[in-house]
């Protein structure tokens, strides 16, 4: 099984691949999109797309779950246990490994003359509807740029 907790895969940790220490939410400063610096996240090959977003999104740097768990989910293709406070941006920290991956198999898919059309890529469970509509409203700002389409479906 390829599951384990974030603190056993710390073989391919924050430090090793020069991530910073996580985005500082008090700073209020108005920032163009082309004003945005992204060297924070220039450690990680994210597709383009993304990037873009991240840019509008003016998230400069990864917050301190992002950076704990991103070089794992996306260069290690690990699975990962990891738990952070309300409010720290755990959305994105598996919301970006799952964008990514699918551009990337697109990608990979186009290159060996397939049209890729698998119609679900990834299922996100959620406890609450509130938080099924918060993640979905977070991700589609996120694939703006690109064709993934993202819905949400409750019941009960
Ligand atoms: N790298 C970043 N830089 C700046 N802001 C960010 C970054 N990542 C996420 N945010 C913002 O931080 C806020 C909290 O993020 P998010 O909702 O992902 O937190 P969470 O840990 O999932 O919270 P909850 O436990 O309530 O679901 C959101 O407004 C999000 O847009």
């Amino acid at each position: 099984m390829r599951g384990m907790i974030l603190k056993s895969i710390l073989d391919i940790s924050p430090s090793k691949q020069g991530f910073t220490n996580g985005a500082n939410f008090t700073n209020n400063q108005i920032l163009h999109e082309e004003e945005v610096n992204l060297e924070a996240w220039a450690n990680l090959p994210l597709q383009q797309p993304l990037l873009k977003a991240l840019a509008s999104l003016k998230f400069q740097k990864p917050t301190i779950i992002q950076s704990s768990t991103l070089p794992a989910a996306i260069l290690g293709k690990r699975d990962i246990l990891g738990a952070a406070e309300t409010g720290s941006g755990k959305t994105l920290a598996f919301g970006l490994p799952i964008l990514h991956g699918i551009l990337e198999s697109k990608v990979k898919s186009l290159s060996n003359g397939n049209d890729d059309k698998r119609p679900l890529y990834a299922l996100i469970l959620t406890p609450t509807r509130e938080l099924a509509m918060q993640v979905t409203q977070h991700l589609k700002k996120l694939a703006k740029y690109t064709d993934i389409k993202i819905s949400v479906v409750v019941g009960g």
